[in-house]
């Protein structure tokens, strides 16, 4: 199979979605991979690098993307790269279709097969190829919200941990799964005082048992969120309903609750934010204040920190990509019921029921069209 993999185009994304190692992989089992000129520069990998794996380095960026059956990327195709699909390719990466409409009607008109990685499924009901992103985000998300509560940058002046004698910030994560969790812990590292608020009991009891009372837990009710907006120094919203665009559980008129100064860090920004003040920004200029509330809503945080992420990120996405490579996108989608929820767009038609109620469209069981 014809196998390409695009320099990322995004703002201040450094990710590539294939490393030598992959590139090695698939050339070993008889795949051509074309990888774009310095499209791995930013996570460390060098042209060089990708050739003594077998690959070969495409400076045309045209001549890349027509010769391509598999397009392998990272973050959500930006318009001019949803331009360049055709019908007969199919294209591996995150795609978040519940957050962007335009994007979505883009991709249907292309006619290609889009497969995301953020909805497969795996066995344990985890979502396997965002969870390391997703723990790279709940690790930066504290980073970035205690920089953001410098004075400076708008924020209260509140020092997470505090110092003897001064009590510490207050964190509360919104969704204690992945992002929730490793959020959670690097508050907890930090000092601050750190509450979890989930809507699954199942959840909270892991997390009760794990952290031992070093991190409350409080079960996600309005009551409950009226009184974070009231304490917390810092919110990170951390919620997912797979596929589907967040809730909104903190209002603009919350706002009004919260300290002056106090950080909102919306990691479910891609899936459209669980703050209503929430838009995406991006690491050039990550914040923006409402009504005396810093926000910071970074959609590729990962990016960032992109030699750990492109590491994490594709340990996951190459088994995959070989099934992919090895099978045709029929196939290894039929094979695999987990590799299956992962497409979202196929022909013109929305595979992925959260996407189609977000739109109010029609979706296509995903099962009828790999029959
Ligand atoms: N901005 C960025 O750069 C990145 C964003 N993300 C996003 O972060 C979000 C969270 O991802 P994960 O932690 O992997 O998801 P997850 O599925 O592991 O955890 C989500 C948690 O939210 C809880 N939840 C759902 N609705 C809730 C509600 N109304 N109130 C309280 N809790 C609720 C669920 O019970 C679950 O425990 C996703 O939107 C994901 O795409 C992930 C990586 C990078
Ligand atoms: C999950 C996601 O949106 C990212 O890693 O950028
Ligand atoms: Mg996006």
């Amino acid at each position: 199979m014809k196998i390409a993999v695009p320099k990322e185009i995004k703002n201040h994304e450094y990710r590539v979605a294939l490393t030598p190692t992959g590139a090695r992989e698939l050339v070993g089992r008889g795949h051509s991979v074309s990888v774009q000129a310095a499209a791995g520069e930013g996570a460390g990998f060098s042209d060089s690098d990708y050739e003594a794996a077998g690959a070969r380095v495409e400076a045309n960026v045209d001549a890349l993307w027509q010769s391509a059956e598999l397009i392998l990327k990272v973050k959500e195709p930006q318009a001019e790269e949803v331009a360049r699909l055709t019908a007969n390719q199919t294209l591996f990466t995150y795609l978040h279709l519940a957050a962007e409409q335009t994007l979505t009607q883009g991709l249907m008109a292309s006619g290609a097969t889009c497969i995301a990685y953020e909805t497969i499924t795996d066995a344990r009901g985890g979502l396997p190829l965002l969870a390391p992103m997703s723990t790279v985000a709940g690790r930066m998300a504290v980073q970035a919200g205690a920089h953001s509560l410098e004075k400076a940058q708008g924020g209260s002046g509140v020092l997470l941990p505090g110092v003897p004698g001064v009590a510490p910030g207050k964190v509360t994560v919104i969704g204690g799964g992945v992002v929730g969790e490793n959020a959670a812990r690097m508050a907890l590292g930090l000092g601050a005082e750190v509450t979890i608020l989930d809507k699954s009991i199942a959840r909270l009891e892991v997390l009760d048992d794990r952290y031992q009372g070093r991190i409350k837990t409080v079960y996600s009710t309005a009551d409950a969120l009226d009184q974070a907006a009231k304490e917390s120094d810092m919110i990170i919203g951390a919620v997912l309903i797979p596929g589907a665009a967040a809730p909104k559980l903190i209002t603009r008129t919350m706002l009004a609750d919260m300290k002056p100064g106090s950080v909102l860090v919306d990691v479910a920004i891609d899936q459209g934010g669980c703050f209503e003040t929430s838009k995406p920004t991006t690491h050039a200029e990550p914040t923006y204040i409402v009504d005396g509330i810093v926000h910071y809503c970074v959609a590729n945080m990962p990016g960032a920190v992109a030699r750990t992420s492109t590491l994490g990120l594709t340990n996951a996405t190459l088994p995959f990509v070989l099934a992919l490579a090895d099978k045709g996108w029929q196939q290894a989608l039929k094979d695999d019921p987990h590799f299956l929820p992962g497409l979202n767009v196929h022909n013109g038609q929305v595979t992925y029921q959260a996407v189609a109620d977000a739109f109010g469209l029609n979706s296509i069981d995903p099962a009828s069209v790999v029959a």
